[in-house]
């Protein structure tokens, strides 16, 4: 314990594999950490033990802040957790229902952009900023229309910013629960306070959306919230009718907050990595870049129906996924046994997605960033069925946002990409060092300039 050092648990967890094999146990203080390394293993855990691991280990703060553990990602297994996940993947964050609200996502992307065409060109911007602006604001016009105003927006996106950062704090209570009860550090004190301006916020879009219907004035474009109502007022199935009975229930709120929370600060942080990767590997932002010329022109936004044939484009995502993603995490809800080893009740088990997406058995160069690896799907096989590519993890418990992160994820670094070049203010290098969390952060944030690339000022 004394030798792990927070920042760099990847890496350390990486090089404990390297010495001591796919599996191994770390014991801290308060819990068992099995941590294992290999394809074979996560197929163990995720597909062959997947009901033995169909939790996730969760904290204080998390649940406080998940509608005290009622949302999908908190909710133990059973019948309550797979009604609102159905809601969710089969009805709410479906290719149909997001192919319905890509025009708000288009709007509010252009808005972004034409923000920072005004403030911020030719001056040094923090590039995850830039792009967690984009991408929560994208999230927001497709869910609820963005109504709510300027104001709305930023006051939800600090909210965002301090629930990212109060989950991924460490808290004493968590190792040792019954000093719980003391808050030693504040911990749930802050949580509450936050969960219940965001619960605010939460109620005062979905009052604003049954007034509007109540007085008929409805949406232009129909958005996730409104899919969501139908949904709702259908009264859903049997497994999911009573659960989101009201509109004002924790589990229709949780829902809500699933989507406009969910991933909004791990896809900024990947485009923040892809532009890093594109300006140490300069050949690749070449292609990147002749790409959006040849699909997109250099005289036209980007627009949603470009995606599909920007297949270049989608595989540097998949390799900046590859390269900087670090774990999923499951709790033993039984005794088991992984790789001929005993797994006791209660472990928690870490795949290190890191050391696989890392591994020279399973990929040539791994630590080379090349797009193409992920462009001969017949020379790579399908990696995701063989374990090998778990960006989203899987089995019951895989992310039910990956239609909507990865589209988001796209479209954002694409049109950052297609408007402006960006450059290192003179005088700085490029840093790659990064630091662990929820999510891989870069150690330092990227500060680049921004200069206008459409050769039509007027489309932006
Ligand atoms: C690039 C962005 C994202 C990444 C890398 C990501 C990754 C993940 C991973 C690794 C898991 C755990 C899977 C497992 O245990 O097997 C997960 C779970 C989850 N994700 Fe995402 N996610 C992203 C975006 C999103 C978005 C946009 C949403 C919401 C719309 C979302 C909602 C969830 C939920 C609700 C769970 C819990 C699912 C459950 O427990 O049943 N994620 N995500």
């Amino acid at each position: 314990m004394p030798f792990l050092r927070p920042n760099h648990l990847h890496r350390q967890f990486t090089a404990l594999a390297q010495a001591h094999g796919p599996i191994y146990k770390i014991q801290t203080p308060s819990k068992l950490l099995v941590v294992v390394s290999s394809p074979a293993l996560a197929r163990e855990v995720l597909r062959a033990n997947e009901s033995t691991f169909s939790v996730r280990p969760t904290s204080i703060a998390v649940k406080i802040l998940g509608y005290g553990g009622m949302e999908v990602g908190t909710l133990p297994w059973g019948p309550d957790w797979a009604g609102l996940r159905k809601i969710l993947v089969r009805d709410v964050l479906s290719n149909r229902a997001l192919d319905t609200c890509r025009a708000l996502r288009e709007r509010a992307v252009a808005a972004g952009i034409r923000e920072i065409r005004a403030d911020s060109v030719g001056k040094p911007t923090r590039v995850f900023d830039a792009a967690f602006k984009l991408v929560v604001d994208s999230t927001l016009a497709m869910l609820w229309g963005g109504g709510g105003g300027a104001d709305f927006a930023a006051e939800y996106r600090e909210a965002t910013r301090e629930v990212s950062q109060l989950m991924g704090r460490p808290n004493v209570s968590d190792a040792f629960p019954l000093l719980a009860m003391f808050d030693l550090q504040g911990v749930q004190r802050e949580a509450a306070e936050l969960a219940a301006r965001m619960d605010g916020m939460i109620s005062s879009v979905i009052e604003r959306r049954l007034g509007d219907l109540a007085g008929k004035k409805g949406t232009a474009s129909k958005d996730l919230l409104q899919i969501l109502l139908e949904v709702q007022g259908g009264g859903g199935d049997l497994s999911t009718g009573s659960l989101i009975a009201s509109t004002s229930s924790v589990h229709f709120k949780g829902l809500i907050l699933d989507i406009a929370g969910g991933g909004t600060n791990t896809t900024a942080m990947l485009i923040e990595w892809a532009i890093t990767e594109l300006l140490n590997n300069e050949e690749v932002m070449i292609k990147v870049v002749q790409e959006l010329d040849r699909i997109v022109g250099p005289k036209s936004l980007m627009d949603d129906h470009h995606l599909k044939e920007l297949s270049y484009l989608n595989a540097v995502v998949k390799e900046t996924c590859r390269l900087h993603l670090a774990m999923v995490a499951r709790v033993a809800g039984q005794p088991c046994t992984i790789g001929g080893y005993s797994i006791p009740k209660g472990a928690t088990v870490l795949i290190n997605t890191w050391a696989i997406h890392r591994d020279p058995q399973l990929w040539a160069d791994p630590l080379q960033f090349r797009p193409e690896r992920f462009l001969n799907e017949v020379e790579n096989g399908p990696r995701g069925n063989n374990f090998q590519f778990l960006p989203f993890g899987s089995g019951r418990r895989v992310c039910p946002g990956q239609p909507l992160a990865v589209n988001t994820l796209k479209y954002v670094l694409a049109t950052l990409l297609h408007s402006f070049d960006w450059k290192l203010p003179a005088g700085t290098e490029l840093e790659l060092e990064d630091k662990f969390g929820i999510v891989i952060k870069k150690m330092n944030p990227l500060v680049l300039v921004p200069t206008p690339r459409l050769l039509n000022l007027e489309l932006y």
